[in-house]
């Protein structure tokens, strides 16, 4: 079953296409890693998938989630899914959190309105989730996100993304802004926290994990996609695209990253 089938996908301001013709399918349980450098179009197309393009944008093809069309649906369509179908970790969590709220009364609320869960269950689930996600402290729950450092607001977007059981988690460089320390902290809980999901929702959830850092990638998704100017130019599992990427493009990210971190990326054969 796919959670998110893309065809033909094409985005435009007023220039040419910063998306181009994009097809792509995420499907349920499976990680996919969409990288390319800074203009590429990655983030846009989190955006498509989420139904979150801004107003200027033009868009054309197809967006399916988990079977529905959402390319240029009204927002009566959106609304329903989004939470449900797909959820967006952001790379600093202040901009999906409300500032002046604790995080408890925030995993709460969705949990109560779209979740029906009595006060008292909501309470217990927002406990559980803050508890997966390595905030186990409800001195720390009970604090407002720009009271937490960093790396405890990703963990807080994390759980808060995760409250209505999405299809679909899209993750848009969530571990970009932190050091390395926290960072991989942050994607051990993302690794933790999905397969621990596994085992709770009807279907396992997918995950669209944007990142601009192929040595990330590589450690938590099973698929890679490669976009250059908006365009798809490679796909495939993520042993296969490190060690034997078939575009020069590929080969330059793939060589980069071994150059930077060269335990975590083989050097490309061929
Ligand atoms: N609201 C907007 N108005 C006009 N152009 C935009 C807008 N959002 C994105 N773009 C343009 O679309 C292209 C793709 O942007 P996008 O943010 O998807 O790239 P990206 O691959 O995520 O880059 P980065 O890694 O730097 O975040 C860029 O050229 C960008 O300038």
């Amino acid at each position: 079953m796919d959670v998110a089938q893309l065809a033909g996908l094409t985005v435009r301001f007023t220039g040419g296409p910063a998306v181009d013709d994009l097809s792509l399918r995420i499907r349920a349980g499976e990680r996919v890693g969409l990288i390319g450098e800074s203009g590429s179009g990655k983030s846009l197309t989190g955006l498509a998938i989420a139904g979150l393009l801004p107003d200027a944008a033009r868009s054309s093809g197809s967006v399916r989630i988990s079977g529905t069309e959402i390319l240029n649906q009204p927002e009566k369509v959106l609304a329903p899914l989004r939470g449900r179908h797909t959820a967006v970790v952001f790379q600093d969590s202040a901009v999906a959190l409300n500032p002046l709220t604790s995080v408890r009364a925030q995993l709460r609320h969705p949990l109560r309105r779209l979740r029906g869960f009595s006060r008292a269950a909501a309470e217990t689930e927002a406990q559980r989730l803050l508890a997966e996600v390595g905030l186990t402290d409800p001195a720390i729950a009970r604090l407002r996100p720009p009271q937490l450092s960093g790396g405890q607001r990703q963990r807080a977007g994390i759980a808060l993304a995760l409250t209505c059981q999405p299809r679909l988690l899209i993750a848009d460089e969530p571990t970009t802004a932190l050091d390395t320390t926290v960072q991989r902290e942050i994607l051990g809980v993302l690794d933790e926290t999905l397969r621990a999901q596994q085992g709770q929702a009807e279907q396992p959830p997918g995950l669209l994990f944007i990142s601009h850092d192929l040595a990330v990638v590589a450690q938590l998704c099973d698929r890679i996609a490669v976009l250059r100017n908006g365009k798809l130019v490679e796909e495939g599992p993520v042993r296969q695209i490190i060690q034997q990427p078939a575009q020069q493009h590929t080969r330059e990210l793939v060589a980069a990253a071994h150059a930077l971190c060269p335990s975590s990326t083989p050097e490309p054969v061929g």
